[in-house]
């Protein structure tokens, strides 16, 4: 059976794009009809004009979408899921325009003990979000508050609303990020930056985060979901094949030295020769036409 959801206007032009969608007149909200799989804590929808953008909206609003670990089950399969489908070129996971994610669930964590932590895995799920092989796009409007900052630093960009604040608070409740905020944070904006965040727990605005370079783009709140589609389309006419080699490539940066990440792009852009697609793409330019790509 088909399930009935509300999502807010930002996200109406592409849903409407899935002729799944009926408007409800004046009040800035639609309803929507999904075949997606039904999940309590996240909504999934394919978008953009060729229908091959995933699309994930975290979507616990009124704990300002917290990482409850149900939530984080649900986040990883959704994932996986478009990971495999060979329609999907890309993935936006956001949020709403209150909060991309406040942080980790601390209602649910304050009961953790170090033991439970390590005999239960937490944060395990966060492996399949770092597996996928697909480009992950943050959409922050609102909150990205510890883990909440930490998912949109674990995907590959991040664009942010012009309201967005981010922050790594753990330390205001006497702990410390915990799913890579220590180790990305100092990669995006360097160490003092970093530092200063993790150390005071203040937050920093959208503005702030893109002079830092943590965040590439920021837009007015509206516009920030259509802009980022833009750029999951734009990366949906690529060839998928090498968009998965060149996201391994730039990925490789931040796991070695200069020198052997060298050896390994090289070994890769070697590795585009070997494909069908290096050889369409570079016969159409000789051609001046289009490149038909086929993801081989
Ligand atoms: C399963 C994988 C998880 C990976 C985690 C890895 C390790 C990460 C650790 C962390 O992330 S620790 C948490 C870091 N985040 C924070 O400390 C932020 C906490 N929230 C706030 O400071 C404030 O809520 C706010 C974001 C500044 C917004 O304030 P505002 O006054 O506008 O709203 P509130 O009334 O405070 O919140 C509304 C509602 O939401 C609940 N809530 C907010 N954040 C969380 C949270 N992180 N966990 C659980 N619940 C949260 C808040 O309690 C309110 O609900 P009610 O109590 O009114 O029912």
């Amino acid at each position: 059976m088909a399930s009935v959801g509300v999502i807010t206007r930002a996200l109406c032009k592409n849903v409407i794009n899935t002729g799944r969608v009926s408007t409800i007149r004046n009040t800035g909200f639609i309803k929507f009809y999904s075949t997606a799989p039904q999940y309590e804590n996240i909504k999934t929808e394919v978008v953009g004009t060729k229908k091959n953008v995933g699309l994930i909206q975290l979507n616990r609003p009124k704990a300002l979408n917290a990482l409850c670990k149900p939530l984080f089950v649900e986040l990883g399969k959704a994932v996986k899921d478009f990971d495999a489908d060979e329609k999907i070129a890309a993935i936006i996971i956001t949020g709403n325009e209150k909060a991309f994610a406040a942080g980790a669930d601390i209602k649910e964590m304050q009961y953790n003990t170090y033991s439970s932590n390590t005999k239960e895995g937490f944060l395990q799920e966060w492996e399949d979000i770092s597996n996928c092989g697909k480009p992950i796009i943050a959409a922050v409007n609102g909150f990205a508050l510890g883990g909440g900052c930490e998912l949109a630093m674990l995907c590959d960009i991040i664009y942010a609303g012009e309201k967005a604040k981010f922050g790594q608070p753990e330390i205001n409740i006497g702990t410390i990020p915990g799913a890579g905020g220590t180790q990305r944070l100092p990669r995006y904006v360097g160490k003092s930056k970093a530092m200063e965040i993790v150390l005071t727990g203040n937050f920093i605005d959208a503005q702030e985060a893109e002079k830092m370079g943590l965040v590439s783009k920021v837009f007015p709140v509206e516009k920030l979901l259509e802009e980022t589609i833009k750029l999951a389309e734009r990366i949906g006419t690529h060839s998928p094949l090498i968009v998965k080699m060149a996201k391994q490539a730039v990925n490789q940066a931040y796991e070695t030295t200069l020198k052997s990440g060298l050896l390994y792009e090289k070994s890769i852009f070697y590795g585009t020769f070997a494909t069908e697609d290096r050889k369409e793409g570079m016969s159409a330019f000789v051609e001046k036409r289009s490149p038909n790509f086929k993801n081989e």
